[in-house]
């Protein structure tokens, strides 16, 4: 087990100095993907293992360069379940799902329980399969196809950015929308009940509630929070965060921002982030078209604006005289190729300085024409998530910005 100190948690923007980042190295979960599975598993193709491992050390060495404490979900989790708690709590939220059945699932509670916390944490993360587990006689194990999981693999584990987001110095452990993510934010929920680093880290949003992705979720700037409602977050999510973060003080506006409910802009981050206090980098298509409800606490309600203009409503949140957007100013078809590669969903490890896919060639030469600097790393299997430097990474401390 890991010395204790006190740790710092604070997060109050998209672009304040990164200090310290929460990443998840892949593992056997990727093994598991197959072009039976990868539709349901939300993969586009079925990365090579070794090679994703390649490109995310390369990703997590590029930030540990510039200073940056990089924790690993794989790490925290082994430790967290030293403790019989949070093994238990483990155990139990990797068989509750009702195709198991009451006979198979006391199997494999029992088979899990025997696990020392190295194993459990890697069999809880790349799943179990039917053949692993000889459990010979039960109907359901016997009638199950040979195909099916009885743990599900968590290849998408390697986004960290989705299963929770610091807003100041609580966290929103959130709600994931899709079946085959669902078991993620258990897992890093897990962590911050459990881990002494993460000791009085007080929840302010729960995997029991609404659908609610941190890729959804933009810090804009202290006090005021972007949320994407489309694929993944739901209004109803949107709308719980707001009330959450702006009861708890953390926030005096949230801003919804519907997009389109397409696989292609699953959260808001595939389509724009931010590279500086006041600057954002957008998919073209949506820059002038996106719109936001600017929401505020009137009371003890909730006050809905009229929709406006994102970037208007955002610069006026922010007490920004404008939101500048760096004009990419490419033709369709490359900024709708690059889009799908997340060209836009870049990573401020600094003001002005931003992790990026080297493969989005022309989209990042525009980041430096507009003087933002490009550390390039490459994402040929890691990409295959559909997920850019920011859907990897959950930043747990920035400076203020
Ligand atoms: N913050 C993000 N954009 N995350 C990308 C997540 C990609 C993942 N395969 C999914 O479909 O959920």
């Amino acid at each position: 087990m890991t010395e204790t100190t006190a740790h710092e948690h604070r997060v109050t923007s998209e672009v304040g100095r990164l200090r310290t980042v929460l990443l998840h190295r892949p593992g056997a979960e990727l093994k598991r993907l197959t072009p039976r599975n990868n539709d349901k598993l939300l993969f586009d193709g079925i990365p090579w293992p070794g090679r994703a491992q390649e490109e995310h050390d390369a990703f997590a060495e590029a930030l540990r360069s510039r200073d940056v404490e990089v924790l690993y979900v794989t790490e925290l989790l082994q430790d967290a379940l030293e403790y019989d708690g949070a093994r238990e709590q483990a155990i139990a939220d990797a068989v509750v799902d009702l195709r198991l059945g009451d006979q198979l699932r006391r199997v494999v509670e029992g088979y899990l329980r025997d696990l020392h916390p190295e194993n459990l944490a890697h069999t809880l993360i790349a799943g179990l399969a039917h053949e692993e587990l000889k459990a010979g006689h039960g109907l359901v194990y016997r009638l199950l196809d040979e195909q099916d999981f009885i743990v599900d693999p968590l290849p998408n584990l390697l986004f960290t950015r989705d299963q929770s987001v610091w807003v100041g110095d609580r966290v929103a452990v959130t709600s994931l929308a899709t079946d085959a993510r669902r078991r993620e934010a258990d897992l890093v929920g897990l962590l911050y009940a459990h881990h002494p680093r993460f000791a009085g880290a007080e929840p302010v949003y729960g995997p029991s509630l609404e659908h609610l992705e941190g890729g959804d979720v933009l810090l804009l700037c202290p006090g005021v929070v972007a949320v994407g409602t489309g694929e993944r977050t739901t209004p109803a999510g949107a709308e719980r965060l707001a009330r959450q973060v702006i009861g708890a003080g953390l926030a005096h506006t949230v801003l919804a921002v519907p997009i389109a409910q397409d696989r292609a802009t699953m959260h808001l981050d595939t389509v724009c982030t931010m590279v500086d206090a006041d600057t954002v980098v957008m998919y073209p298509p949506v820059a002038h078209s996106l719109v936001a409800y600017t929401v505020t606490l009137d009371g003890g309600d909730l006050r809905v604006a009229e929709p406006r203009p994102f970037l208007e409503a955002a610069a006026a949140a922010m007490g920004l005289d404008r939101l500048k957007v760096i004009d990419t100013g490419l033709d369709p078809v490359t900024a709708e190729r690059e889009q799908w590669d997340d060209g836009n969903n870049t990573l401020a490890v600094a003001p002005r300085l931003c992790v990026a896919y080297e493969r989005n060639i022309e989209t990042n030469a525009q980041l430096e024409a507009a003087g933002i600097e490009v550390i390039r790393i490459s994402g040929s299997e890691l990409g295959s998530g559909r997920g850019g430097p920011r859907c990897m990474s959950c930043p747990i401390l920035r400076d203020a910005p």
